[in-house]
């Protein structure tokens, strides 16, 4: 079970301010549930762990296992909510140096689709050259020219490897049940498929195949994901009391700071294993929040790495950030640092204690030396890296994201700012159906 922690937040706001919405949360969470509040068509998370069945599960194992016989390297294609989640959950948990282990369980997972670059996109049709590779296509509108663009790619050198009948076994699409260009390539070669529920947009997706597949074909647990996922569909229901329910809470502490001049939400962890974790809540709160010229900047932090990089501007910087820090209680390892007779180092005074409780100690004179600097901490804390608690920490996020972008009044579920970007870069590609787009930009230039 995870919990919060929001004590170093009241030297810069009030437990009286943070309670105070109390009624404010319970009319977001009633709108939730309801289904009467803004973005009403794109709830299809709140109760989607509760709702997955064992046959879904099984289905995706099996799909899973397929590729996990037939593939050295497994290749996720797909962009925010279409790879992040998987990524977070997979690099949280696989081994830090797992695609140098000799002995693989597992195929290597590797990702592409979320970038143009021509280098990466070379380097790795080169490195997949020699091997059984094969794609899991992640796109819910089946247009997104990124992820489109190196499953072209990929697609064909697939298919020149390892010849059409292979491939269509080793390619699977997960993408809308009838629109888009994924879903008609699927139909017409014949794929395997999973489908991308309507009402569930990109940024909650991690629960639906589009995590589900490729953490299970990272030989991950998905069904104690999920049941990571209930405990906290539980523990932050609509039933369970303001101050019992850890999601409500942060949703409240969050805009009572940002109305009080904090603008940016650091998420700190202290083990790199949550760096895709971050980026994962990036999107989740960025895309969600950040509208209508409102809404906290999300930003990320790995320490005590970034101690020695953005640790300064933390301390002393311009006074508009919180933090929220990700401390995870138990390694899944023992280390202890050694004795040395020679003492050259100087280290000998940490002889004997474990390299976490060192970690533990930075965390926690990081954590005085901010608020001593004028920066509110808040502290969320996991039990372990493990499936349970990363389920956990999922959904935890999604439903505070649903009642935080309540709170704020706008849309949490829409991304309408994404769309300016794409359509200046088809003008600039003359894509058909942009002409007149295309002449006004190009007299821009
Ligand atoms: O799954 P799709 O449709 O390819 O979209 C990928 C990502 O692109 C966005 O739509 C933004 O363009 C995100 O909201 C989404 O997660």
């Amino acid at each position: 079970m995870i919990s919060l922690n929001i004590e170093k937040t009241f030297g810069f706001i009030s437990k009286e301010n943070v309670f105070a919405y109390e009624a404010q949360v319970k009319a977001a969470q009633e709108a939730l549930e309801n289904g009467t509040g803004k973005g009403n068509d794109f709830l299809g998370w709140l109760h989607l762990p509760s709702s997955i069945t064992q046959e879904h599960l099984a289905d995706l194992k099996a799909t899973a296992q397929t590729l996990r016989e037939n593939c050295e390297v497994v290749v996720v294609a797909g962009i925010g909510g279409s790879y992040l989640g998987a990524r977070a959950v997979i690099e949280a948990l696989s081994n830090s140096f797992t695609w140098l282990q000799e002995k693989k369980t597992a195929p290597v997972i590797l990702y592409a689709g979320h970038n143009i670059g021509e280098d990466y996109l070379y380097e790795l049709t080169e490195y997949l050259k020699d091997k059984k590779f094969g794609v899991i296509n992640i796109s819910k509108s089946g247009t997104t020219t990124e992820t489109a663009l190196a499953f072209r790619l990929l697609k064909k050198q697939c298919e020149n490897q390892r010849g059409k009948e292979v491939a269509k076994k080793v390619i699977v699409a997960i993408t809308d049940a009838k629109k888009g260009a994924a879903r008609v390539t699927a139909d017409n070669e014949g794929y395997k498929s999973f489908i991308i529920p309507d009402n569930v947009g990109g940024r909650f997706s991690v629960l639906t195949p589009v995590g589900l597949l490729p953490i299970a074909v990272a030989g991950f647990d998905i069904e104690k994901l999920v049941a990571g996922a209930v405990v906290m569909e539980k523990a932050c229901g609509k039933d369970v009391s303001f101050a019992e329910n850890p999601a409500a809470i942060y949703a409240a502490t969050r805009n009572e700071l940002y109305k009080n001049g904090k603008k940016i939400e650091i998420l700190v962890n202290f083990n790199p294993k949550l760096h895709y974790v971050s980026e994962w809540w990036k999107q989740l709160y960025g895309e969600s929040e950040g509208k209508e010229n409102k809404g906290i900047f999300p930003a990320a932090v790995d320490f005590s790495t970034d101690l020695h990089s953005m640790g300064q501007w933390i301390q002393e910087g311009e006074r508009t950030i919180y933090e929220t820090v990700i401390s995870v209680e138990n390694t899944q390892h023992k280390l202890q640092v050694p004795v040395d007779e020679a003492n050259l180092d100087g280290l000998n005074f940490l002889a004997g204690k474990r390299v976490d409780e060192v970690n533990k100690m930075a965390e926690l004179g990081t954590q005085l030396a901010h608020v001593d600097g004028g920066v509110p901490n808040m502290r969320i804390v996991i039990p372990a890296l493990n499936e349970e608690s990363i389920g956990s920490l999922l959904y935890f996020f999604e439903i505070a994201c649903g009642i935080s972008g309540y709170l704020l009044g706008v849309n949490p579920f829409n991304q309408p700012g994404v769309e300016a970007y794409k359509k200046n870069m088809f003008a600039l590609l003359n894509k058909p159906g942009y002409e007149e787009e295309s002449k006004a930009i190009q007299a821009r230039l």
